[in-house]
This record gives C-alpha cells, sequence and structure tokens, in this order.
C-alpha cells in the first residue's frame, strides 16, 4: 500500500531531524534567517502576546517569537514530528515562555480564539490539505490577531523560475545525500515546493479559509513569500 502524504513527510522529518538546521542552512545560504527577519519586522509583535508556532520543527521561528513576546508573553511551539521536537528542545530549554506540543497541524489541540498570534514558517506545503490547516489557524488565532506564512513560492521572473527549478530538482537532493546522506529525503522538498501555489494563489486560500485582509511580499526573485493575514 503506498503511503499517504502525512506518513511520507512525517518519516522525512523523523530522518532527517539531526540534520535540519545545517542542511537548512546549507540549501537557502542562510537566507531563511533574513526572510524571517524580515516578516517578523512586518508582524510588529507586541511584549505579552500570546503565540503559537505550527509545524515549528527544530523551533527557530518559535525563539525568535518568544524573543518578542518577552517573559510576561507564551508561546507555544507544535510538531507532529517527535524528532524534530527533540532537536527543538536542547535549544528551547533557556526560554520558560516556550512550551512545546506534540500535535498535527490538520487538526490543532487548541480552543477557538486563542493565540494573538499564528505563525507558519515551511510547514503548509507539507501538510495534505492547505486549507484544512489554514483553516484551522483561523480558528485558533483571535478576532484581530495575525497569521504569519513563510514558504517556498513560484517565482514570476522569467528564465529565474527554471533556473530555480533546475536547482531544487537536481542540485539541491545532491547537497542532501553529500551533508545528510539522504538523497531521497531532500527530493521531497522538491516534490512540495513544485506543488505549492504562487503567492497571489496562496492569498486566496487564505481568504477562502476565512482572512479578511491578506498581505505578502515575495523574498529572494519570489522564490520564497511572507504572508501576513488578519483575522
Ligand atoms: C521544513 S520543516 C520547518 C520547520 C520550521 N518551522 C522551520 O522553519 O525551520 C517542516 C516541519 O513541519 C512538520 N510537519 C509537517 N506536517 C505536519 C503536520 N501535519 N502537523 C504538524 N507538523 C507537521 C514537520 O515535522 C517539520 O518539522
Amino acid at each position: 500500500m503506498s503511503q499517504s502524504k502525512e506518513q511520507k513527510v512525517h518519516s522525512v522529518f523523523e530522518s532527517i531531524s539531526t540534520d535540519y538546521d545545517k542542511m537548512n542552512s546549507v540549501i537557502s545560504f542562510n537566507l531563511h534567517k533574513k526572510w524571517r527577519a524580515d516578516i517578523m519586522e512586518r508582524m510588529n509583535v507586541k511584549a505579552g502576546s500570546k503565540a503559537l508556532d505550527v509545524c515549528c520543527g527544530t523551533a527557530d521561528w518559535t525563539i525568535s517569537m518568544a524573543q518578542s513576546v518577552g517573559s510576561k508573553g507564551d508561546v507555544t511551539g507544535l510538531d507532529f514530528s517527535n524528532a524534530m521536537l527533540s532537536s527543538a528542545a536542547p535549544k528551547t530549554d533557556k526560554y520558560p515562555n516556550i512550551t512545546l506540543v506534540q500535535g498535527n497541524a490538520m487538526q490543532l489541540p487548541f480552543e477557538d480564539n486563542t493565540f494573538d498570534y499564528v505563525t507558519i514558517g515551511f510547514g503548509l506545503r507539507n501538510v495534505p490539505d492547505y486549507e484544512t490547516a489554514l483553516k484551522e489557524m483561523f480558528r485558533v488565532v483571535k478576532p484581530g490577531g495575525i497569521v504569519a506564512c513563510l514558504e517556498t513560492s513560484q517565482s514570476e521572473i522569467p528564465g529565474y523560475r527554471q533556473l530555480f527549478r533546475l536547482y531544487f530538482n537536481y542540485i539541491m537532493p545532491v547537497f542532501g545525500k553529500l551533508f545528510a546522506k539522504s538523497y531521497n529525503e531532500y527530493s521531497w522538498l522538491q516534490e512540495s515546493a513544485d506543488e505549492f501555489p504562487g503567492r497571489e494563489e496562496l492569498a486566496q486560500l487564505f481568504k477562502s479559509a476565512g482572512f479578511t485582509r491578506v498581505d505578502y511580499r515575495p523574498y529572494s526573485g519570489g522564490v520564497a513569500a511572507g504572508h501576513i493575514a488578519i483575522k
């Protein structure tokens, strides 16, 4: 029997967790840090807020949020991979305002209207149904609260898109093999990025999930995008 997308994604992240941070820097040339810094500036996070980081992985965005909400706020990092959460734990230890939770983005274990901010970084393209995950984030964020999403996107610059595809399809999995000894796992990143909608299409999905205001910005020629949506 073939694996479901959810099972496949789960086994990918269970197997690459210990190499994830190193590989993230290699394959994105560390650009993911700049993209996160930009979206954080746009979010203008208020101290004392309550935040959720969905698909938190090794918790880099969770930690940035914890620094911004400060000791009077709190941040929950949620991921379905125990191995990714185990890699996150030593990094989040010194932040008493972070709680790590194992759970599924498709069915968030929280009450409606709980959080001021919900973030999802390079997680949405991994879930079996983007709209269900967006609706779940809409449900748990408070009215007036912000959902912020960083994700790979489709560049609209002619030639650049093809170049990026070439990199993603052929070079990145080889980096995966060289640095993390896992060609198949890193080809999954290429497959999921290929299928993921462009930034306008993603903004429409946010609107179908219930958000009224959606603002987005392309990063690095549109290979990634940062969406900010208000409930
Ligand atoms: C590419 S990593 C991103 C991690 C982190 N947010 C970052 O920006 O580095 C994707 C993460 O999403 C998690 N994930 C994928 N599908 C999920 C789901 N349905 N529910 C919860 N976590 C999921 C994976 O376990 C993995 O840790």
